[in-house]
């Protein structure tokens, strides 16, 4: 069974089309990244996978089951971008008021909260009140609410905006740790980020689904991302070009060549070719920083 299922999806604000007939199907697994421009329809769609909304037309299936479905209760949770906390009470005493409303016993759901705070390193601040923690804190919260029970799903939109690269490091950690048995679908606007953690990336928009791509497929073998420390640019471009297996070399960023390979039988014949670079770069007594097989996910999408 497809964990989400959209099919003729679309969503009208008056007469602004957020989101115009949009279809996928998604497994449990690997992280999901959900990419796009502001206004692309990214929260939109998040808000219609939680139930929040209603679509104007088509329909979602998670789980086999329709979003507000009681039956997804404690399996589907969410981090909305605009997550916020209750000011008056303890941060223990509202992520345990969450784990009753999943039915929890009043010990149970605080040993739950506790585990779901520790889970972000933040056990040490369960007594305390939102107002004194800082804006990081209060976000990484709101990510271990999303945790609470353990669900299948949890829809993380803009889970480290704002976050310092030490903790938004953790978070991704975190994502990875718990990825063998949640599935997490993430919107944000830090490719790099996604990268490093997903394998299916949806491109929305205005509105329509783009791109649906795999990580994995773009990290096969047809192309190599090189970044040099030092070397005639216009001279590697040219040299490059010219090696057996090569189809063509582009560059958009400075020191940066997206390399083309040949598929099949020619690439076969030109299997070393990381050997004949390293000598290239020997030739010219160029450095090299970085060489990479596939493509960074900002090239997969815009190139
Ligand atoms: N409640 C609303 N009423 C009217 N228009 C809305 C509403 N919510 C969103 N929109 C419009 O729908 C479109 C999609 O918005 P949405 O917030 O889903 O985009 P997004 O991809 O999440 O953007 P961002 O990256 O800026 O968060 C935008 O044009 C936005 O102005």
């Amino acid at each position: 069974m497809s964990l989400i299922q959209c099919q003729g999806l679309s969503q009208l604000y008056g007469s602004k089309k957020a989101l115009n007939d949009v279809n996928f199907s998604l497994e449990a697994g690997a992280p999901i990244a959900l990419v796009g421009p502001n206004g692309a329809g990214k929260t939109t769609l998040f808000s219609l996978l939680c139930g929040y909304l209603s679509p104007s037309a088509g329909t979602i299936t998670l789980l086999g089951e329709a979003p507000n479905s009681p039956k997804l209760l404690g399996k589907i949770a969410a981090l909305p971008q605009d997550a916020v906390l209750d000011p008056n009470l303890t941060i223990v005493s509202q992520l345990s008021f969450f784990a009753r409303l999943q039915g929890m016993g009043v010990e149970q759901a605080r040993q739950e909260a506790i585990r779901v705070l520790t889970l972000v390193d933040l056990a040490d601040v369960a007594e305390q009140k939102p107002p004194s923690l800082s804006h990081g804190m209060g976000k990484r919260v709101s990510i271990a609410q999303a945790l609470i029970g353990s669900p299948e799903l949890v829809l993380l939109d803009e889970p480290t905006a704002g976050l310092d690269p030490a903790n938004a490091k953790k978070v991704r950690e975190l994502v990875k740790a718990l990825s063998p048995t949640t599935t997490f679908m993430i919107s944000s606007h830090n490719l790099d980020e996604l990268e490093k953690l997903c394998d299916q990336v949806l491109y929305l928009d205005k509105g329509q689904l783009s791109q649906a791509v795999s990580m994995h497929a773009s990290t096969d073998s047809d192309y190599l991302t090189l970044t040099m420390q030092s070397c005639d640019s216009d001279l590697l471009q040219a040299e490059v070009a010219k090696l057996a297996g090569v189809v063509n070399v582009s560059s958009k960023q400075s020191k940066v060549f997206i390399i083309q390979l040949a598929t099949d039988e020619e690439k076969a014949q030109s299997s070393d070719i990381e050997m004949r670079l390293f000598a290239l770069f020997n030739q010219h007594k160029w450095q090299y920083k970085m060489l990479l097989k596939g493509r960074t996910l900002e090239e997969t999408l815009f190139s």
